[in-house]
This record gives C-alpha cells, structure tokens and sequence, in this order.
C-alpha cells in the first residue's frame, strides 16, 4: 500500500504518482468499452474547427460581452463520435472533437465506479483536509485536441485512464503573467494567452516571466492538481482517456480576524475578490471602463471615488498604501480595453 504522505508535502504542490491503479487501466485500453459502458446513451461531445477546446459559460457573462463561441456541444453517442473522430483523422481535417462528459447520474456506471480503488483518492482528500471527490469529469480526446490554459477552484486528482496526454501548469500566483480574461466574461478563469506552446509575447509580455513545468502523463499516472493551478493540457496519442477526481478545498477560516499577512496564494483570490467588488459597485458591464479609469487616476496619481473605493477593500486586507498602488497596476495591466475574442 502505498503511503500518504503528509499533508504539508502534498498541499500546494502539483506531483505525480505513478502507478496508483484507480482505475483499471487494462479494461480501458480498448476504447469498445466505453462504447458498451454508454451504447444507450448520449453525452456530451465538443467540437472544434481547430485543436482547441477553450472553455466558456455564458451564464457567467454579467459584462454583456459580445462573444463568438469558440466550440460547437452537442449530445451524440460514442459510437457516432468514434466514428466521426476517425473520419476527421483519415481525411487530414484541422477539425477536432473532445467528449467531456460529468459522470454523476450515470447509473449505468454503478458497476464501473464499484470497481474503481477509491481509497487512495478518499485517503489523499482527508489527509490535505478537503471534502470527498464528489465530482469526476471523463475526457476522451483526439489527438492533438487542447485544453487552453485555465485554472479550477477545486483540488484535484487527475487519473490518466488510456494513452499520453502532455501537460504544463503554473502555480496560481503567475495570475497576472497568464493575462487572465475579466471575471466578468465567459471566460473568467481562462488565460488569454491560451496555448504556452505558442504565446504571443507582444501582446502578453509578461508571460515569458511565468514559471511552467511540463510533464507527460502516460496510463496509470495520477496528477495533483492543485487549487488555482492553471493547466494546458494536449492529447498526444488519438482517443486518450482521463478522469478526474475533484473536492472542495473549505474556506479560509477568518473567525480569528483577517490575518495581518496573507500567503502569495491568498493575494491571489484577493485579487480576484476585487475585481468582482468593483463590477458589482460600479455594474458589470462597466468593469472594463472602470478598471482603465482607476489605472489612469493611480498612474496620475489623481484622487477619485472610485480609488477611495478600492483603497479601503484594500485596506481591510490588509495591504499597506505604500504597495496598493502597484497591486492595483499589476491586476489591470494588459487585461483590459482590448479585443478580447481575438484570443477566444
Ligand atoms: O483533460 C483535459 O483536457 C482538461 C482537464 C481539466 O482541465 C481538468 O481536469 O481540470
Ligand atoms: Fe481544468
């Protein structure tokens, strides 16, 4: 049995264990039986003129942007997407296809998931204090089919069930240098800059700052995946197969007051708090006027509402006036008054 280690060694840190056999790697080698598991049913396929698979909720669009959606979702069976998948291939489209389909409420899986090894997943979540994996997602990708950089609130656990899948990931505090889109837009907790692989360093300069790592998950790894850790990930063999295995981190406990330091981490969703404070007092669809406006009085260094405003958000957490200045000009640099579906 494999030992856990403690939780200060896993926490915040992505790894990679090998060999954890949490699901049955052999079975699914032969993507038939996925094929069997689902013939009666219909799930959830995207598809994509290019390779890439850039993720967007359009209940979350509160700034009203006007959006050009990047992928196409529609309920098919797997024996369609299989067979639409090889077509794609044989015929040397750019096109490509991604099932991504949430597995609760799946009964037919119940026999599946009876013999999946949960214990290294449920062991691993109460020893870094989260909740129970509650939540998995399965992946089934073309070759070559991406999933541009962006970052979940959630821990997880990443299985590599069948073929390789290359990854890079940042930690949460590279926020800034990743150009994320605003939390107002569809794509909140997306990275502008999309691919890693292929950044565009004039329009995203700080990006050659970011401090990536790069791994290949082959079948039988399992990924930590931190909270905030922003990920791109690429399928490098046709029809490779992951499941994740998400939980809850709790929430900051601020019984005892607000500390009088917070972790880099912590600024991090500090920043992110800030950003929705002022779309919610100055209106949503103003976010982007709002935050040039507040970079134009701090550079000016003029007096205004709207900085008296975030001066005392910034305050109450505790960031001296002689550094809000910069905080501020660091989180709007470069994220704003821009065309923002150029890197949808
Ligand atoms: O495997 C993929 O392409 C995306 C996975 C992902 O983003 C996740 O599990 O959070
Ligand atoms: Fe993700």
């Amino acid at each position: 049995m494999l030992d856990i280690m403690k939780p200060q060694s896993v926490a915040g840190h992505p790894l990679i264990i090998e060999g954890s056999g949490i699901i049955e790697a052999g079975k699914w080698s032969d993507v038939s039986h996925v094929q069997k598991l689902w013939k009666d049913r219909k799930v959830l396929i995207k598809k994509s003129p290019n390779s890439k698979f850039r993720y967007f909720d359009m209940k979350k669009n509160s700034g009203k942007f006007d959006f050009r959606h990047p992928v196409q979702e529609v309920q098919d069976s797997v024996a369609s997407f299989l067979e639409q998948a090889d077509k794609m291939l044989s015929e040397g489209a750019d096109e490509r296809m991604y099932l991504q389909e949430t597995l609760s409420g799946h009964s037919e899986m119940a026999e599946e998931f009876a013999s999946w090894k949960w214990e290294l997943p449920i062991r691993i979540s109460h020893a870094c204090g989260w909740g129970l994996p509650d939540s998995n997602e399965l992946f089934i990708g073309m070759q070559g089919a991406e999933t541009p950089l962006h970052f979940d609130e959630r821990e997880n656990l990443f299985f590599q069930v069948r073929g390789q899948k290359e990854i890079v990931v940042f930690p949460f505090v590279d926020y800034v240098k990743l150009y994320p889109f605003p939390t107002t837009h569809p794509c909140d907790r997306q990275s502008m800059v999309g691919s890693p692989i292929e950044a565009d360093l004039n329009a995203f300069p700080k990006f050659k700052d970011a401090s990536g790592h790069y791994a290949t998950l082959r079948a039988g790894d399992l990924l930590y995946l931190p909270y905030g850790w922003w990920h791109w990930l690429r399928n490098l063999d046709n029809m490779a197969i992951s499941v994740s295995f998400w939980s809850t981190t709790p929430a900051t406990d601020l019984s005892n007051g607000v500390p009088s330091e917070f972790s880099d981490h912590m600024l991090t969703r500090v920043r992110r708090n800030l950003e929705s404070l002022v779309a919610q007092k100055f209106g949503p669809e103003h976010l982007d006027e709002s935050m040039l406006k507040l970079q134009q009085i701090v550079r000016n260094k003029q007096d205004d509402p709207i900085l008296k405003y975030v001066r005392e958000l910034l305050a109450a957490v505790k960031i001296p006036p002689q550094k809000q200045d910069d905080f501020l000009l660091e989180i709007i640099d470069g994220r704003f008054g821009i065309d923002w579906n150029k890197y949808v």
